[in-house]
């Protein structure tokens, strides 16, 4: 019997983070937009790692607050504005020259089913305020301008079609055609949105279109929520799970309610016991940015160790790429995530359907990384930051059988005190982290 929700808190509360969102691990979120058009950021530096202050907006690196970066007046993307477009180029005249003559959602699907992804997250309203899906409650939208396509439901039928989920990011709490002040400082995201209940219920009755209309399997909202739309969030709520059986939402409802965690960059905590996940991009940015090329991208082998570790303390990886305006995905990222599918190919029964395992990631003395997950009573061990070459790691409180699943490991194994040690000969042939099987090791 399907359970209903009746717009309370309680009976939100009783809500269950779904276990496809649990067994699935790793994503692809898409931040495709007006923002693409200039595709400009400087690169500067990841979220988190310096204050949110009037330096990190003058400076922000990434390319989808373009609008806001050249309306604080002063910075990198300022000035590269007023050169490239003038002074009085203003953002909406973007939208003319937004063509997305290259856009092949099923090419698009097939790539992140290839990269080993199980669920999609597209941006359907970034903060510019632009809808890349038709509404029924804004003309600025991707139907009647610019693209003149429904870009969301063109990408929702693709990934479906390959058996992946698809989720819907929305800004909720800021959109710059209702409130335009320039960000300078974090509570501004706040203290500067849209105070009207005009707004929220914009942003109430836009979320109700993507639900009614995709019903995504992830509804992942951005910053906040309107505090003014604050008191009909259990309804939105209670109508997405009574819509979308196996809905799940993140935590940006104004610390409200939440089924997942979120980090972002160096930003945000997690902690193993609930369920999070952490979204980035490959580089700083986002959005595509066009300066941020393939020396400035993380490599293959740093996104798998991302990946891994996340996984391994009970977290997804929602891994962003940033598709160029006319649609094309940038070559650099999709090198990037082909590796990933190869790596997740040989390597994916370590990741995929797994849970936490009580034993928590360790550094060995030689400075290997060592994660752990388990699947029932089986148990995978996965080596991190491994040195070139040969080299042995002991295991602690192991014993038993271990099985590497890349039959391009050269090891041997040996009972060592109360653990195992595992002598690896050689790995050259491989990328990334090195996963083990210990069958009925947890
Ligand atoms: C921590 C936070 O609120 N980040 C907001 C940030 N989220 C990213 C996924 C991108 O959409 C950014 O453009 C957005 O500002």
């Amino acid at each position: 019997m399907k359970k209903q929700y009746n717009g309370t808190w309680e009976s939100l509360n009783s809500h269950e983070v779904p276990a496809w969102y649990h067994d699935c691990k790793f994503g692809i979120f898409i931040h495709w937009g007006l923002y693409s058009v200039p595709a400009y950021a400087p690169i500067t530096w990841q979220l988190g790692e310096v204050p949110i202050d009037e330096n990190w907006y003058a400076n922000n690196p990434y390319a989808e607050w373009y609008f806001n970066s050249v309306n604080v007046g002063r910075g990198p993307t300022y000035e590269h504005h007023i050169k490239t477009y003038g002074i009085d180029f203003k953002y909406e005249d973007f939208v003319s020259m937004w063509k997305v003559d290259n856009y092949k959602p099923d090419k698009w699907a097939e790539l992140f089913r290839k990269a080993g992804a199980a669920y999609v997250v597209m941006v359907t309203k970034h903060h510019d305020g632009f809808c890349l899906f038709p509404s029924k409650y804004t003309d600025y939208n991707a139907m009647k301008k610019g693209p003149k396509r429904d870009l969301v439901g063109d990408l929702t039928n693709a990934v479906r079609a390959q058996g992946m989920k698809m989720g819907l990011y929305y800004s909720g709490i800021l959109d710059w055609r209702f409130a335009h002040d320039p960000i300078i400082e974090q509570n501004d995201n706040f203290n500067k949105a849209c105070p009207t209940y005009e707004y929220a219920d914009y942003a109430y009755n836009q979320s109700c279109e993507l639900i009614d209309n995709y019903k995504p399997s992830v509804f992942w909202n951005d910053i906040g929520w309107p505090k003014q739309g604050e008191q009909n969030l259990p309804y939105l709520l209670s109508h997405y799970y009574n819509n979308v059986e196996e809905g799940v939402v993140n935590d940006r409802f104004n610390g409200l309610y939440h089924d997942f965690r979120t980090m972002e960059y160096k930003y945000g905590e997690s902690n193993r016991m609930e369920k999070w996940e952490m979204n980035r991009g490959m580089g700083l940015s986002f959005g595509y940015n066009a300066i941020e090329e393939d020396d400035k991208i993380m490599s293959v082998e740093d996104t798998i160790s991302l990946l891994v570790s996340t996984v391994s303390n009970n977290g997804n990886l929602l891994l962003n790429i940033g598709p160029k305006a006319d649609g094309t995905i940038p070559k650099e990222q999709e090198k990037r995530l082909l590796s990933i599918g190869q790596w997740l190919a040989v390597n994916g029964e370590a990741i995929y359907g797994t849970r936490c395992s009580k034993r928590e990631s360790a550094i060995d003395e030689s400075g290997v990384q060592i994660h752990y997950t388990k699947k029932k009573k089986d148990l995978y061990v996965m080596l991190d930051k491994v040195p070139q070459g040969a080299f042995e790691v002991v295991i602690p409180d192991l014993s038993g059988e271990i099985r590497a699943l890349d039959d391009k490991i050269f090891y041997d194994f040996e009972a060592f005190g109360t653990g195992v040690k595992i002598k690896i000969h050689s790995h050259q042939t491989s990328i990334g982290s090195i996963a083990f099987k210990v069958p009925g090791g947890e």
